[in-house]
Parts: structure tokens; C-alpha cells; sequence
């Protein structure tokens, strides 16, 4: 049985201010359950967000990590300096530095070793643009962006990791994939693994994330292969990421 997750990614927004009521509010109304809570603040908030949620269920996660462990690296941040300071997870391969930053299929599965040698749980994020869906090429990109790091780092790692489902599309859009589409990719990647390794396979958690929301969490997260959510926008809205979480039984 996979324990759900739900890390809300807070992408780049926030305030010392804003921070503050955002933790406070989720901390005082987060339903029971039996679902694991993350969140991903910016790097310089890290600190503040680790006191906040101090002794809380909920987990501190980063956004990004270099791929070096020190250096001289003008604005990098390292996995030793986010464990410092509490992360236990990171997000790895997000579309918007894949996209955004041109991070390449072999910097992603660096990072996602880089994250693991300092003992912090890499969330892998994967997922086909709309041109890609459309071209029919969903599980040829999904492939590439898998084998990447299971090549890299063995199949073996994926049994300290987990995986995000975001189709580029439905990131920030509005446009959510329906049920069947995420559980059709979910299903996909973890028949990939099976067939290296049937039992990391079964175990590995794969979240979907894009536009989720307290309306159609619930439908998404039914699916069999959907183990909980990788949630943007409205993980920074204190009803929506409560409701998230309670559709995460
Ligand atoms: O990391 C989160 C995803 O990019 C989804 O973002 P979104 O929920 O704002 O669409």
C-alpha cells in the first residue's frame, strides 16, 4: 500500500509576511489522514518555513538543488546547504527549469543523484509538452525523461524517490489532465520500471501535478496508479491545499 503525498510547490512566491499566515493557517487545519504533506518554499525561505513547521507533520522541501555538492557556482544552492536547513525532499527535472532553464535530460538525472548522495528524497518530474501530446509522443518523452536517470543511477534508486506526472500543458493553465490521462501516463512510467524491477515499481509513489485543486483532486487522486499531487497555485490558497490534502485519504 503507497502512502499518498502532497507537496504543494510554492514556485517563486512568498513573503516573510505571507509565509508565515500561509504555515500557520494549513498548520491549524490540517485534517487527519493518513497522507504525507510537503512543501517546497524558495531557497531563501527555507529557514523560516523549517521553524514554522517544526515539529508538524508537514515536510520541508526545495525547488531545485545544484548538481555539485560545493563550488564556485554563483547562485547555485547545494543539497548539503537544504539539508542544513531541513529539506528532506527536492524537486527534480521541474518543467519550468526544463523549459524555463533549458535543463537538459542528463543535468536532471545529475541533480537527482546529487539529491540522493546528500540524503534528501528527489521528486523526479516528468511530463510531455502540448505539441509532444499532440505529435502522440506522451510515452516516448516520458521514456527518454525516466531513462535518463534510471540509466544514471540504476533502477535500484527509484526505491528512495518519487515521481511527478506534469504534463506542461496543464502546469499553471487551468487545463487539468482528466483522470484517465493522468492514470493512463502514471501507469505507463510504472509499467517501465516493472518491467527492470516489478517490486520498486509497485512501491514508487507517482504524483500528478497540474491544476489541481480542491475541485478535481478528489477524481484525480481515485485512480489506482495516482499516489497524491504536486500541487502549484493552489497550495498558496489555505482552502484549496487543506481540501487537496483531504482528498489525499
Ligand atoms: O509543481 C507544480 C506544478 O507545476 C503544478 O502547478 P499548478 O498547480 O499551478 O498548475
Amino acid at each position: 500500500m503507497r502512502r499518498k503525498l502532497v507537496a504543494g510547490n510554492w514556485k517563486m512566491f512568498g513573503s516573510l509576511a505571507r509565509n508565515q499566515a500561509l504555515v500557520t493557517d494549513v498548520l491549524a487545519g490540517l485534517p487527519q489522514g493518513n497522507c504525507e504533506v510537503a512543501v517546497c518554499p524558495p531557497y531563501v525561505y527555507l529557514a523560516q518555513v523549517a521553524q514554522l513547521t517544526a515539529g508538524s507533520r508537514v515536510q520541508l522541501g526545495a525547488q531545485d538543488l545544484s548538481p555539485k555538492a560545493e563550488g564556485a557556482y554563483t547562485g547555485d544552492v547545494a543539497g548539503p546547504m537544504l539539508k542544513e536547513l531541513g529539506a528532506t525532499l527536492v524537486l527534480v527535472g521541474h518543467s519550468e527549469r526544463r523549459h524555463g532553464h533549458g535543463e537538459n535530460d542528463s543535468q536532471v538525472a545529475e541533480k537527482f543523484v546529487a539529491a540522493q548522495a546528500h540524503g534528501l528524497l528527489p521528486v523526479l518530474c516528468l511530463g510531455e509538452t502540448l505539441a509532444e501530446r499532440e505529435a502522440g509522443e506522451t510515452e516516448l518523452v516520458l521514456a527518454r525523461q525516466l531513462d535518463a536517470v534510471t540509466q544514471r543511477a540504476g533502477v535500484a534508486a527509484l526505491a528512495n524517490a518519487v515521481l511527478a506526472y506534469e504534463p506542461v500543458w496543464a502546469i499553471g493553465t487551468g487545463k487539468t489532465a482528466s483522470p484517465e490521462q493522468a492514470e493512463a501516463a502514471h501507469a505507463f512510467l510504472r509499467s517501465r520500471i516493472a518491467k527492470q524491477d516489478a517490486m520498486i515499481a509497485d512501491s514508487l509513489r507517482i504524483l500528478y501535478g497540474g491544476s489541481v485543486k480542491a475541485g478535481n483532486a478528489e477524481a484525480i487522486f481515485a485512480k489506482p496508479n495516482v499516489d497524491g499531487g504536486l500541487i502549484g497555485g493552489a497550495s498558496l490558497v489555505v482552502q484549496e491545499f487543506l481540501s487537496i490534502i483531504a482528498a489525499a485519504r
